[in-house]
């Protein structure tokens, strides 16, 4: 990787950065900024003693690769041509925007330039979680693998499916959160301590996918093993079958797809 230029320095450019630097990806010296916030930029240059002494210009003429992280509701027309400005028309543009296509980008940044659209998981400090990846025919994958997936596992995947990864993979963390909240609770809510009932919940979370890649078998034929007639399990799993468990989540996830593919035209609140 050579030099790149990250355009719009909020939470996910920074957690990019962070695991790029942290796996050798990019060097400090590689590394410049651009944000409407000049606070932004200095805090970051501080956090990651990053030393480029170009300004904005210079920055964006010397880039290879341009990462866009600006909101899908910011000002992208703006951005791109400030960028098209000073930026080689060789230089490859990453855009990490939600719900905004190739065909979008392209109009904007010039149709013979090499752009990747790619949509990454907030999972970077980990090594875990995928990044959906797109790339257009001038794109040559091979310089910029070991960057793309410094911060995320990569799944290739044709353009026609990002607009559901965003909404089922990317966003999909929220649910592993927000049920592993509601399950600590309920050990809580039953007379466990809140460190008791976390540790029971985190366990029984790894566990079980342990078991699912150990096994071989179908969630449902482990859920048979873990429940004896008339017993314990199937008396909690008849209650929450009463739920909208499934359906809730389910709905959600559309719902996400959904605000994806709106996030692509305009300008949405
Ligand atoms: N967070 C997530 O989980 C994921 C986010 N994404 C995508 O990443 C992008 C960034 O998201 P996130 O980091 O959460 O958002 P942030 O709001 O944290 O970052 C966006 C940054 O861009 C700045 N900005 C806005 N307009 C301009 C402009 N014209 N020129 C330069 N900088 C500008 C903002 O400044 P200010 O705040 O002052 O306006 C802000 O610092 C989004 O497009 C999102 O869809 C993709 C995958 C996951
Ligand atoms: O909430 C968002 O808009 C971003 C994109 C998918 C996950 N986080």
């Amino acid at each position: 990787m050579s030099q790149i230029h990250f355009v719009g320095a909020g939470q996910m450019a920074e957690a990019i950065i962070r695991a790029a630097q942290k796996r050798g990806a990019v060097s400090a010296s590689q590394i410049t900024l651009a944000d409407i916030d000049d606070g932004r930029i200095a805090t970051l240059r501080d956090r990651y003693q990053l030393t480029s002494a170009l300004n904005d210009s210079e920055a964006l003429a010397a880039a290879d690769y341009i990462v866009i992280g600006v909101r899908p509701q910011d000002d992208i027309d703006g951005v791109a041509r400030h960028i098209c400005q000073y930026a080689s028309p060789q230089a490859t543009v990453i855009s990490i925007i939600a719900g905004v296509t190739l065909e979008r980008l392209g109009a904007q940044f010039g149709t013979t330039r090499p752009i990747v659209r790619t949509i990454p998981n907030t999972l970077t400090d980990t090594g875990f979680g995928y990044s959906g990846v797109v790339f257009n025919a001038h794109v040559k994958p091979e310089p910029l693998m070991p960057f793309l997936e410094s911060f995320g596992k990569v799944m290739l995947l044709e353009e026609r499916l990002i607009d559901i990864f965003t909404g089922f993979a990317v966003a999909g963390v929220n649910y592993v959160y927000y049920f592993i909240e509601s399950l600590t609770d309920a050990g809580v809510l039953s007379g466990l301590s809140r460190p008791q009932a976390s540790k029971v919940v985190w366990e029984n979370l790894i566990g079980g996918v342990e078991m699912l890649k150990t096994s071989g078998l179908h969630p449902r034929q482990l859920m048979d093993i873990n429940n004896s007639p008339a017993g314990v399990g199937i008396n909690g799993l008849y209650e929450l079958n009463n739920s909208d468990f499934a359906a809730g989540l389910q709905r959600s996830v559309m719902t996400a797809v959904r605000r994806t593919t709106e996030l692509s035209g305009s300008k949405p609140a």
